[in-house]
């Protein structure tokens, strides 16, 4: 697939002498949600910021759309809306106000049917007149959106979009931004909430310390780094792992009531028969069992070493 971002060899050091990238290469594919995850001060948005124009690289590259960010800086920033962190919109303006002049600010070529288009996807056309102050937090972050989309580009940046937000304006907020790739926009979000990535991404990037430290399908990541955990409640509490169920991954917990047992996912066979069968052997009885696949957040906290 071709990328509509490469980045390579990308370094940042702030003039602290702060080394906040650390050479990371990274490639975006056309239409995909993309999410870049990790602990605070891991660098996603230095990463992002550069991408987008607004911090200058120390060194390395980065092409969006084959445009060079600073030999070709305009052609490459026009193909891309930020959506920051932080509200950063005039209180007094007018949303319609607010997204023409976003628009005007590239040189675009006036188009009220598109920015009209783009405040009834977000549902703010019946609040265009309206000034920004008197709207609701997460009709401000939609005006956000929407600034970012005025000038119609081809790749959305999302730092912590719902950083904040209460439950049921994330669940809005992921919507929309399905909705927006549908419309065959590439989002790249950044996130530390582990769900927003699962629930999202169709690849997740983990950085750590200004480096990728892995890119990967979700899917596959799942599958290739998830445990799965088999739950037995138990007929009679345990008082501790008998020695010949050794060799398998056990914890007891609840007063020696629940015994666990914790499989890789990828391991060639099923092991639960044999397990159930020793389990039998033993004299072992149990009245429910449960089993469950790791999340990516515990995924997550093994990779970064738990440094959220
Ligand atoms: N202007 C700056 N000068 C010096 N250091 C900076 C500057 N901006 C960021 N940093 C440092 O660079 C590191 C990476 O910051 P960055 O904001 O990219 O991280 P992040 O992963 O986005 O974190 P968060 O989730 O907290 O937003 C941090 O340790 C931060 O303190």
């Amino acid at each position: 697939m071709h990328p509509v971002i490469s980045v390579a060899g990308l370094t940042k050091a702030y003039p602290s002498g702060f080394q906040a990238l650390a050479g990371v290469d990274l490639s975006i594919n056309q239409s995909e949600i993309f999410a870049l995850l990790g602990p605070n001060g891991a660098g996603k948005t230095t990463l992002i910021s550069i991408i987008c124009g607004i911090v200058n690289p120390s060194d390395g590259s980065v092409k969006v759309n084959g445009h060079d960010i600073i030999k070709d800086y305009r052609a490459a920033r026009s193909q891309i809306g930020l959506v920051p962190q932080e509200l950063a919109v005039s209180m007094f303006e007018t949303v319609w106000a607010t997204v023409k002049f976003s628009r005007g600010l590239y040189g675009k070529p006036a188009n009220d049917a598109w920015l009209e288009k783009i405040l009834r996807d977000l549902s703010l056309w019946d609040k265009k007149d309206n000034k920004i102050m008197a709207l609701s937090g997460g009709m401000k972050r939609r005006v956000l959106i929407a600034k970012a989309l005025a000038h119609e580009p081809k790749i959305l940046f999302l730092d912590e979009p719902t950083a904040g937000v209460d439950v049921e304006l994330r669940q809005e907020m992921w919507q929309m931004i399905r909705e927006l790739r549908k419309t065959g926009v590439t989002i790249i979000l950044t996130t530390h909430y582990i769900d927003e990535a699962e629930e999202m991404a169709d690849r997740i990037g983990v950085i750590s310390k200004g480096k990728i430290i892995l890119v990967d399908e979700k899917d596959a990541l799942m599958k290739k780094l998830g445990k799965k955990q088999l739950s037995l409640q138990l007929q009679e509490a345990l008082p501790e792992i008998p020695a010949v169920l050794s060799h398998y991954s056990l914890s007891l917990s609840n007063d020696g009531l629940t015994l666990t047992f914790s499989f890789d996912s990828q391991q060639e066979g099923n092991p639960i028969p044999s397990f159930l069968k020793s389990l039998a052997e033993q004299g072992i009885e149990f009245k429910d069992l449960q089993t469950q696949q790791s999340s990516l957040e515990d995924i997550f906290v093994s990779l970064v070493g738990g440094a959220k």
